[in-house]
């Protein structure tokens, strides 16, 4: 179901705990929610649908891949950019990674551990420090 999108400062700051498959709704909550902003919007996190849970899911080319507990296990590369988000109103210069590998379980709570690089990359790490409370 498409959600509204949380824009409670408050709220966002809070840090979100591991999902379970108990929440498989909102996985598939997150995707329909950003498949209805996909003109102005590439990833999201579970809090800007209102959920305090440590899902994210992110634009890949075409289609909204969904990430359960994900995890930055190592980071290389760092670089400066501006960045906008669904949540916010205007754009924050932050620090990323061009390369990153990750740990997440998929939808169906099989774990994977993947390299991203590039632009996929910085939308990671810009969701996952929403879970963290963190906002640009
Ligand atoms: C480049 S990372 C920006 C991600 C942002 N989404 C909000 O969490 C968005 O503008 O889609």
């Amino acid at each position: 179901m498409i959600k509204p999108i949380n824009k409670d400062r408050m709220s966002l700051a809070q840090i979100s705990k591991p999902a379970t498959p108990d929440d498989s709704q909102v996985v598939i909550d997150l995707l329909d929610t950003l498949n209805d902003h996909k003109e102005d919007c590439v990833g999201m996190a579970a809090n800007m649908i209102g959920v305090h849970k440590q899902i994210i899911a992110v634009t890949v080319g075409v289609v909204n891949v969904p990430m359960i507990n994900p995890k930055i296990t190592s980071k290389a590369n760092s670089y400066s950019v501006k960045e906008g988000c669904l949540s916010l109103s205007g754009e924050r210069e932050t620090t990323r990674y061009k390369n990153i590998e990750v740990t997440f379980l998929d939808q169906n709570f099989k774990q994977h551990t993947q390299k991203f690089n590039g632009f996929i990359a910085e939308i990671i790490q810009h969701e996952i420090d929403h879970f963290d409370g963190i906002l640009i």
